[in-house]
């Protein structure tokens, strides 16, 4: 029953009941381990305080000591351990505004936000389960661990993991909790829009995507969110019966401007706070959307689309135009590329110089590189200095 990363964390159970303390497995750890599913991080409740829990392990970080939570170091792994604690609420809607430690598990687990989420197991590998969460998970139903709209109420991001878990489980959701969170979305406006990107990237990685965007549809979620406020209820609606699970939300935002063009990425990624990896990706899939689409699969495309990036480009392109491309084809142009990158070609700045050598410093010379790089890499011209030279002292005796 337990697997292989609850093995490697159980002697931080054991140093926490030896000591005469209660320590267990909670939340999503056990919900994938009932699910099979693989287990990323591995989070323990204690009825130990965080002073406590400092004191029993030799290296630990206080990350959120006012929270209650420390994180352990073992075996080169980081485990939170978080005192039971009951939530105070959440004006800031980042955190809780107190936390009072409570001594029992039960009282714990009560605060949590939903029923497959609400479990416990302990070092053996029995598991408390107070809200029929097991039951929950064998129906795959989504419900909120007691008052739905308080649950939600404490924290409105709950509504985003509510639809997330749809996507990723598919699961349905309880009527009772699905009419609180129709009631109380008006709240996600005030989330940091950090947690809600989040909360988007997991929802569009899940396998029932289709599912979960049927709810933010249906309960009008999108109306909530940055960009969509401003009346664009179509982008939802237009990608409901094409949407597949997506990596990354460089392919989302990809999506979302190829179904709304008059919505730059830039747009996006500053309303969603996205890293510049994210915005650069996305700007790369775009570029090669719009590239294969005039002029189809050549090799150009395959030289601005890094390879880390194809399997969301042909995601991109599986969405907006229904076609599928063969991993394969992609495989075979990049391979017969003549050069991979700028630094490859047989000419530089100085060559076209020396070449030049009456003319100033100038765009010229980017222009002209952008131009050869163009005719090598669709051999349209051979990457060595001698022909390149020719090429360029026929054509480019104009400065352009
Ligand atoms: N707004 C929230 C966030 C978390 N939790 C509780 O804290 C646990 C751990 O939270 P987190 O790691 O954020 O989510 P997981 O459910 O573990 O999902 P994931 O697989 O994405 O980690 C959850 O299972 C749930 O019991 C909650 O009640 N309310
Ligand atoms: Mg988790």
């Amino acid at each position: 029953m337990i697997s292989e990363p609850f093995l490697k964390a159980s002697p931080i159970l054991s140093t926490l009941v030896s000591n005469g303390h209660e320590g267990y497995f909670v939340g999503g750890c056990v919900r994938d381990l009932l699910l099979q599913k693989e287990i990323h991080d591995i989070d323990i409740a204690t009825s130990a305080t965080p002073n406590e829990v400092m004191k029993l392990f030799n290296k630990v970080i206080p990350v959120g000591i006012e929270h209650g939570t420390v994180i352990v170091r073992h075996e080169g792994e980081s485990y939170e351990v978080t005192t039971y604690r009951q939530d105070g609420e959440y004006t800031d809607h980042r955190r809780p505004n107190d936390v009072r430690f409570v001594t029992n598990l039960a009282e714990d687990l009560r605060r949590r936000d939903f029923t497959i989420n609400a479990l416990a197991m302990d070092r053996k590998g029995r598991i408390t389960d107070l809200f029929h969460g097991q039951e929950d998970l064998e129906k795959k139903l989504i419900r909120t661990v007691g008052n739905p709209e308080e649950r939600f109420q404490e924290d409105a991001l709950r509504i985003l993991r509510a639809v997330r878990f749809s996507s990723q489980l598919g699961c349905t959701i309880q009527k009772d909790t699905l009419e609180a969170m129709y009631a109380i979305r008006s709240q996600i406006q005030h989330l940091a829009i950090e947690r809600i990107t989040v909360e988007l990237t997991k929802l569009f990685q899940g396998q029932h995507v289709a599912k979960a965007i049927q709810y933010i549809i249906d309960l009008r979620l999108d109306e909530q969110l940055p960009i969509f406020q401003a009346g664009y209820s179509n982008i939802f609606k237009d990608m409901k019966d094409k949407i597949i699970p997506l990596q990354s939300f460089a392919e989302v935002i990809a999506i979302f401007h190829l179904l709304e063009p008059t919505i730059k990425i830039h747009d996006w990624t500053r309303n969603y706070k996205c890293s510049n990896n994210i915005k650069n990706d996305a700007l790369k899939l775009i570029n090669a959307y719009h590239f294969y689409q005039s002029n189809g699969l050549n090799n150009w495309l395959l030289y601005i689309l890094p390879k880390k990036l194809w399997a969301g480009w042909m995601r991109t392109v599986f969405v907006i135009d229904n076609t599928t491309i063969q991993h394969e084809l992609l495989q075979e142009i990049s391979a017969s590329l003549p050069i991979q990158q700028r630094s490859q070609l047989d000419l530089d700045g100085n060559d076209l110089m020396d070449w030049f050598p009456h003319r100033a410093k100038g765009k010229w010379i980017k222009n002209i590189l952008e131009e050869v790089e163009y005719l090598v890499v669709t051999m349209q011209l051979v990457n060595e200095k001698k022909l390149i030279k020719e090429w360029v002292l026929c054509n480019r005796q104009e400065p352009n």
